[in-house]
């Protein structure tokens, strides 16, 4: 690999943050904003070097050329590009250049694996050294928040205006101190009339998670919960490639029979769809499974963790509604764990595994071989 030579312009030169930036939570804020309209993120690093990253899904600057590219090691290496070290962490990020400098349009097939068989020719290209892996791991993970492919064009020419931050500020948004329960009212529902649905808002997020408590909490003893991460597909649609759509509705039951005995359940609606990754990441790795990958598989060729879900939200949302032990419905022993690392305490684990269909047989087996669910 060739150690990348990094030309500076006069935009690009050393400085530090202007001390009247906001905080870097607000920071972070910004950047995931500005990821979503297509704008560069300025990383400005602890020497006070500049590195400006166009993101390649969204940019609108479309003029905008880059000799190089960042983006994830299981990208790299399906463009067989990075070593078996640098894959094995599937999102860490590799720097690339290739022959001419890139265009938006030819980035584009390079950044997204689902577009492979409409764009099979590709390079040549070759790795270089990254001597910025922090910035560059900020940059990937703030794409994943953003819901958008997890590739950049580094210090491009026309890339437009950037938002300032540094690497560190993606931490400060882990507070989930700031999630306040916003509204609550009463809502029948199918499975039964004794509900009541309760919203929540954090400064830090814009996504409005809820939670449905059915049955009263009148020292009436563990609440059974079942945390459901957001599945549109699934949901709503029906979708057959999962089990969310039927895993909701039995949840919801099973906590109204809970309720008729005098019990009471939570249902955590959490608004992580794809397991975090988003919607539209989502749709992609669901078209890489129909080349064949599985469900982990194809999240990982994207460069995105298999599992990127914020737990400690939850825990935060059962703390404010006076929860602090569950009756936990779910077959995954790690979402067990994650609560209990988030401060909650599991009393027990219900089983909570639907019948499958031939749509979904392969996503469970999976599930069961490499997340360790305990599936039948
Ligand atoms: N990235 C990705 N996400 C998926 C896929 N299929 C379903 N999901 C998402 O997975 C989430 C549902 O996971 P859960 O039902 O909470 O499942 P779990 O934690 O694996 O285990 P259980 O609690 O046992 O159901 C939802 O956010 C879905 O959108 C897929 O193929 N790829
Ligand atoms: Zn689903």
């Amino acid at each position: 690999m060739g150690k990348a030579k990094r030309s500076y312009t006069a935009d690009h030169g050393v400085r530090s943050l202007n001390p009247s930036s906001p905080s870097p939570a607000r920071r972070a804020a910004l950047a995931v904003d500005a990821l979503r309209h297509g704008w560069p993120l300025r990383f400005l690093n602890e020497g006070g070097e500049a590195i400006t990253l166009l993101p390649v899904e969204t940019a609108i600057a479309t003029d905008a050329t880059s000799g190089n590219m960042l983006i994830s090691a299981a990208r790299a290496a399906t463009l067989k590009l990075a070593n078996q070290i640098e894959a094995a962490v599937p999102h860490a990020p590799v720097l690339i250049r290739g022959g001419d400098p890139f265009s938006l349009s030819e980035a584009l097939p390079i950044a997204d694996p689902a577009l492979d068989l409409r764009h099979p020719f590709k390079g040549p290209f070759r790795a270089e050294a990254l001597d910025w892996a922090d910035t560059a791991q900020a940059a990937l993970e703030l794409a994943r928040i953003a819901g958008i492919l997890p590739a950049f064009l580094v210090d491009p020419d026309q890339g437009g205006e950037a938002q300032e931050l540094l690497a560190g500020d993606v931490e400060a948004r882990a507070d989930t101190g700031l999630l306040k329960i916003a509204s609550r009212a009463r809502l029948p529902v199918h499975a039964t009339e004794e509900a009541e649905l309760v919203a929540f808002r954090s400064t830090e997020d814009m996504r409005e998670h809820v939670a449905l408590v059915i049955g009263r909490n009148e020292g009436s003893g563990t609440p059974l919960v079942r945390l459901h991460s957001e599945c549109l597909t699934g949901d709503v649609l029906g979708s057959l490639k999962c089990d969310c759509g039927p895993q909701l509705d039995a949840a919801l039951h099973a906590m109204a029979e809970e309720a008729k005995k005098g019990g009471w359940g939570v249902l955590l609606y959490m608004r992580q769809e794809g397991r975090g990754i988003g919607l539209i990441n989502k749709m992609r790795a669901y078209s890489l499974q129909d080349q064949g990958f599985d469900t982990v598989e194809a999240n990982q060729r994207l460069g995105l963790p298999d599992e990127a879900r914020d737990f400690p939200v939850a825990a935060r949302m059962l703390g404010l509604l006076g929860v602090d032990t569950i009756r936990l419905m779910t077959n995954n022993p790690a979402k067990v764990d994650a609560l209990e690392n988030a401060g909650v305490s599991v009393a027990e684990r219900v089983q909570h595994q639907l019948p499958d269909n031939p749509f979904n047989a392969r996503y469970l087996a999976t599930k069961r071989d490499k997340s360790g669910h305990l599936l039948k």
